[in-house]
């Protein structure tokens, strides 16, 4: 309690002498902070004064120390109540004592503004002493006792109240900015609505390197330096009028460095160098404002972070330790998998003697798997859509042979018709079915393949009736191909001829039983053992001569040996044993296919095995379909077709082509995956062949191109047609002249067809069909040819007639008379005239004339002008004299004239 009590009263007398000190200290640090080391110096040489008898004089004192403080800066005290030890408390509650006024109006000052500042606080002193007077001191160092007296003083409140104090005192510094020293007479600055002062705002060099053009030196005075004419910011004014040299900023140092080395210093290079960088940084905006400026710190860290990532992202490549992969694939593609450069795998391949660019396909899978351990990775061959893709690998029979017997039952046979023109095939079958199709056929001939299936007395039979001429061969092969039994028509009034043997070929090949029937039994001039003869040649040996082959004589017209027939064809159906599964996948044959305005691709398919049924997914080869309509040959609608039954389907994604196998799959998805993959491939296929084929013809190119080219665009009713069309065209043999056939396709000569031909310079070939009526226009506008047939041997003699006319005409020189030149006459008007006498023959004005001059042609070429006296003549006879006019000068007396008829003749192919 004592020593308690002793505290008090030391406290009490220190607070009387603090409390007129603190008055003017208050007033004194308004004027200019005290250091730290400074103030007990001033404040303890102050208490013994600051008794209340001797109150009065405080004033002076306070004058004297106000001038004896006038450089301590006043940061300094209020820094200090800031740190202060607990029993220094009071100058903090003398702080707390200060007018709240002047400290506001301090603080709310602009920092620019600081001579205002300054101002206010050298006047400061004179206005609070004034109006202090010692009874308003007194109540005022009671109070303090009193709070210092009190038991328990709270160390909190003055610590409360400090950020007030202390806040405006410490500028906030920015931390890109270089860090300075507190100025211990910083005016209170000014803060944004941001929280930041302006000045930390704005770059470190703003208003510091742009002079102001009008800041010119005034009339006497020295030029200033550009240091002088920036703009001085707060705290360089506090510096100099302090006149105190604290730590300078970085730009600071540099302008003096810069004075010091001249306009040749580092830094006034690397101005020079960012010109526009410094331009920029002199801005200030609304980035600046919500300081969102980045340094120039802040720039090169950033670069530099940039630049680092984008190292690691192409260190950290991750490339696939194993791959597996479909074939063919490009070297592209299989390098976009790898992750690797294509320039990488050309320069390996290239390194193991394959020379090969980025588009080129790998389809080896030894070179593909080597190629991946080059680079570390394990590369395995995707098969799975290879596999798929077989799923028509095994042939209906194979198919058929590995069946379970359970599920097979016997099959209608079906049966190709085979045989020259007009031997009666088609007559032959129309009396099987008792219906009359040749009636209708243009030219008498059959043009499309017909499939019908025929109840007959022993039992149903497929029929295919397949076309006689020679251009349908590559159909009849296939019909061969889709057939059990040939039955090959002879008439028998004319014998075997070469189409008929052509089948006979085709039958062997594909290994199909063959039955003859010798037509037309009801002629006269039927001659049975000529065709056994003839029969025999071909190794077609007759069982009436001791062979195996079954002929039949018959009659189309009379309807003679047509039972007969179908027994024959019965019994070999019964000796093949044909069967099928009706409960397997349905597969079969596509025979023909055309475009229908309405209905779109429609088929003519044979069901060889299975059964077919509406709404089945199937897949042709490179398209796909489901099966939407199906009729029969009748056009009567069915839901399902068992084996051997042929049907015209609808619902398909494209226009199959005939001879092309169909196979029922699990649903449409499975069906396009599995068309998709065999367009790709067959793409590739195409793309390779044709390489190939260009290669060949580079080859050849020097030995003999053909110089003339006839490019044709082929349009057909149905697919059979076309294709029988184009292979007959193909077929015609020419050295002079190539056949290019750009399109061909099934329907009619639309427009397109005929803006094509124009812009191909192509002649239009229609086969069975017609022209749109949109087209005509355009044909005679562009003068494109267009030829319509309907007999396919006309359309080939037409293509031929065509490309002949390519062929230039041959030159033929006939001579017809000789002249001898007896006299030169010069025309200033025609030149040089030769006055001729004609030794034999006759001159004609349209002949030509060689130019003999001792023994040797001098000139060659036609005959201007043919005169008689001064008459231009026609002809000129033996022994008679003319004036000839050539087309030279040189022409002298005693030259022989060679006169000479040209005819043009054409070509042939
Ligand atoms: N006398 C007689 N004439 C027949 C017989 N069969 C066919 N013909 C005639 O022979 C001609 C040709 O008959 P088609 O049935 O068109 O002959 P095709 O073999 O089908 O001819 P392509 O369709 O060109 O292959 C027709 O005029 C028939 O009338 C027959 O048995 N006797």
């Amino acid at each position: 309690m004592a020593k308690n009590l002793k505290l008090n009263i030391k406290n009490t007398q220190l607070a009387k002498a603090i409390n007129l000190d603190s008055v003017k200290d208050k007033l004194a640090k308004k004027k200019a902070p005290a250091t730290k080391e400074k103030e007990p110096a001033v404040k303890q040489p102050a208490a013994p004064k600051a008794k209340l008898p001797k109150a009065k004089p405080a004033p002076r004192e306070l004058q004297e120390t106000i001038e004896v403080k006038e450089d301590t800066p006043k940061i300094r005290a209020r820094s200090r109540s800031v740190f202060a030890e607990p029993e220094k408390r009071e100058d903090l509650e003398e702080v707390s004592f200060e007018e709240p006024s002047q400290e506001s109006e301090s603080e709310v000052e602009v920092p620019l503004q600081t001579e205002e500042v300054e101002m206010e606080t050298e006047e400061a002193p004179h206005e609070t002493f004034e109006p202090i007077a010692q009874e308003e001191i007194q109540p005022i160092v009671e109070t303090v006792i009193e709070e210092i007296v009190a038991p328990e003083p709270t160390p909190e409140a003055p610590v409360q109240k400090e950020p007030e104090v202390v806040k405006p005192v410490v500028p906030p510094v920015r931390d890109f900015e270089p860090l300075k020293p507190v100025e211990p007479k910083a005016p209170p600055v000014k803060l944004g609505p941001t929280g930041r002062h302006v000045k930390d705002l704005l770059p470190a060099d703003w208003g510091k390197k742009k002079p102001l053009p009008t800041d010119k030196p005034a009339p006497g005075q020295p030029p200033k330096k550009s240091s002088e004419e920036k703009p001085k910011t707060s705290d360089e004014r506090a510096k100099e009028k302090t006149k105190e040299k604290p730590a300078r900023s970085l730009d600071l140092d540099l302008d003096d460095e810069e004075k010091k080395k001249g306009k040749s210093g580092k830094f006034k290079e690397f101005k020079d160098l960012k010109p526009a960088k410094k331009q920029d940084k002199s801005r200030f905006d609304s980035r600046d404002r919500q300081g969102l400026r980045e340094s120039d710190e802040d720039l090169r860290w950033r670069k530099r972070r940039h630049k680092s990532q984008k190292y690691e992202i192409e260190d950290t490549t991750i490339r696939p330790s194993s791959l597996k992969i479909r074939v063919p694939i490009s070297i592209k593609d299989l390098a976009v998998q790898m992750k690797l450069k294509a320039s990488q795998l050309v320069e390996k391949l290239f390194m193991q003697g394959l020379v090969l660019t980025l588009n080129d396909l790998l389809d080896d899978e030894t070179t593909i798997q080597l190629l991946g351990q080059e680079f570390g990775c394990e590369i395995t061959i995707d098969s799975s859509e290879q596999e798929r893709i077989r799923i028509t690998d095994k042939t209906i029979k194979e198919e058929v042979s590995l069946t379970s017997e359970d599920l097979l039952e016997p099959r209608a046979p079906i049966v190709a018709f085979m045989g020259h023109v007009d031997h009666g095939k088609t007559s032959l079958i129309d009396a099987i079915r008792k219906s009359n199709r040749a009636a209708s056929e243009a030219g008498a001939i059959t043009q499309h393949i017909g499939a019908f299936r025929c109840k007959t007395a022993v039992g149903d039979i497929a029929i295919l009736d397949t076309p006689g001429h020679e251009a349908f061969s590559a159909m009849r092969a296939r019909g061969a191909d889709a057939t059990d039994i040939v039955v090959l028509v002879v008439a028998g009034d004319e014998g075997i001829r070469q189409q008929t043997i052509e089948a006979i070929q085709q039958a062997k090949e594909a290994k199909v039983t063959i039955v003859v029937a010798i037509n037309k039994c009801d002629k006269p001039n039927f001659d049975q053992e000529l065709v056994y003869r003839q029969l025999s040649e071909q190794e077609l040996l007759p069982e009436a001569w001791g062979g195996t082959t079954i002929t039949v004589n018959c009659s189309a017209v009379t309807g003679q040996g047509i039972p007969e027939l179908l027994e024959m064809l019965a019994l070999q159906s019964e000796v093949l044993e044909l069967k099928a599964a009706p409960s397997a996948r349905a597969r079969g044959v596509v025979l023909e296919s055309e475009m229908h305005k309405g209905l779109g691709p429609v088929a003519t398919v044979l069901v060889q095995n299975g059964t077919l049924k509406v709404g089945n997914s199937c897949v042709f080869d490179y398209h796909f379909g489901r099966i939407k309509t199906m009729r029969d040959e009748f056009g009567n609608p069915l839901q399902e077709a068992g084996p051997s039954t042929p049907v015209e389907v609808t619902g398909l994604s494209g226009l199959p082509e005939a001879g092309q196998e169909f196979i029922v799959v699990k649903d449409e998805k499975e069906a396009k995956i599995i068309s998709d993959v065999r367009s790709q491939d067959r793409r590739q296929t195409t793309l390779t062949v044709k390489k190939a084929v260009s290669l060949e013809k580079l080859m050849e190119g020097s030995k003999d191109v053909p110089q003339k080219t006839l490019t044709l665009i082929l349009r057909a009713d149905v697919q059979g047609s076309l294709e029988a069309l184009r292979a007959g065209l193909l077929k015609i043999d020419s050295k002079k002249v190539d056949l290019n056939i750009i399109f061909a396709g099934v329907g009619e000569i639309s427009e397109s067809d005929v803006q094509f031909a124009n812009a191909s310079n192509a002649v239009i070939i229609g086969f069975h069909t017609q022209i749109e009526g949109h087209a005509e226009p355009l044909i005679k506008q562009y003068g494109v040819i267009v030829k319509l047939h309907d007999i396919i041997y006309h359309a080939i003699d037409d293509v031929k007639e065509l490309m002949a006319a390519q062929l230039d005409k041959i030159a033929i020189e006939t001579d017809k008379a000789k002249v001898e030149v007896r006299a030169t006459f010069k025309s200033s008007q025609h030149g040089v005239i030769a006055g001729c006498y004609v030794l034999e023959g006759t001159v004609n004005r349209n002949y030509h004339v060689k130019l003999i001059r001792a023994g040797s042609e001098i000139w060659k070429g036609s005959i201007s002008s043919l005169k008689r006296v001064k008459d231009d003549v026609r002809e000129v006879s033996k022994g008679f004299e003319c004036g000839i006019l050539l087309g030279t000068n040189d022409v002298q007396a005693g030259d022989l004239l060679n006169v000479y008829e040209v005819t043009y003749i054409k070509q042939t192919l």
